[in-house]
């Protein structure tokens, strides 16, 4: 078996992340890949008990720093017991989220600064990084008003933050893929789902076997 691949999906609220990782995953499978798809805040036994922290509360239950740890140690223990065991099998991971979401949402729209926030990722996970992270992004508002059509319960602690702040998660994406264009590259997420599917897949080009 050849080696495996991590691949992360990222993005605001409502862009498709889900829909496009189950297509994903079918369209690697179809390549005779072996895939894991998993998400964060969760992927580990561990970390979906701090997933549950992080997304249930008042907005306010945890301050911008503790929230920035508490991602980061989720994300530590998702790394050690899940994605990192199931490369060495040769298996391709498909993330639903990872370290660029807390570079969005914890370090640009939270305020912390996007290296606070990967200093956090140097300690707790090594610096491990995806081989390719691919951020959809919709016009603003659009992947809200997904989101809100799906969701007839209400947005979680973070999802329910305003437009204003969410508007710097996709301003804090932007910069990530302009930091480094090799990993993060941007995939416009409109029009239907196959379509997305295959610019995805048209990213992953260069690393299918
Ligand atoms: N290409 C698309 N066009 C229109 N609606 C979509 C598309 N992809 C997904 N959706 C719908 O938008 C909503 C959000 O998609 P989802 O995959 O759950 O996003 P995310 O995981 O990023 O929050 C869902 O109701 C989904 O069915
Ligand atoms: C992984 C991660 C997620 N989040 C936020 C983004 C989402 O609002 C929420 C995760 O919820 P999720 O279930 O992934 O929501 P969505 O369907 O919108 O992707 O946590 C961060 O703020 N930082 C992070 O590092």
């Amino acid at each position: 078996m050849g080696a495996g691949r991590f691949i992360s999906l990222e993005g605001g609220e409502g862009v498709g992340k889900s829909t496009q990782l189950d297509a994903l995953s079918q369209a690697l499978e179809g390549r005779g890949l072996e895939v894991l798809v998993t998400r964060e805040p969760g992927g580990s036994p561990g970390a979906e008990a701090i997933r549950k922290l992080l997304l249930e509360g008042e907005d306010t239950r945890w301050t911008p720093r503790a929230e920035a740890l508490l991602f980061a140690a989720a994300r530590a223990d998702h790394v050690a017991k899940t994605i990192k065991p199931a490369l060495a099998k040769g298996v391709w991971v498909l993330s639903d989220r990872f370290l660029d979401s807390s570079l969005a949402y914890q370090g640009e729209a939270g305020g912390l600064g996007i290296d606070a926030v990967r200093d956090l990722h140097r300690f707790g996970s090594e610096d491990f990084l995806p081989d390719r992270t691919l951020v959809l992004q919709l016009p603003d508002g659009e992947g809200a008003r997904r989101a809100a059509s799906r969701d007839s319960d209400g947005a979680d602690r973070i999802g329910g933050r305003s437009p204003a702040y969410h508007a710097q998660v996709d301003a804090g994406f932007r910069k990530m893929a302009e930091a480094e264009p090799d990993r993060v590259q941007i995939i416009d997420a409109s029009g239907n789902a196959q379509t997305v599917t295959a610019r995805l897949l048209y990213a992953l080009g260069d690393l299918l076997p």
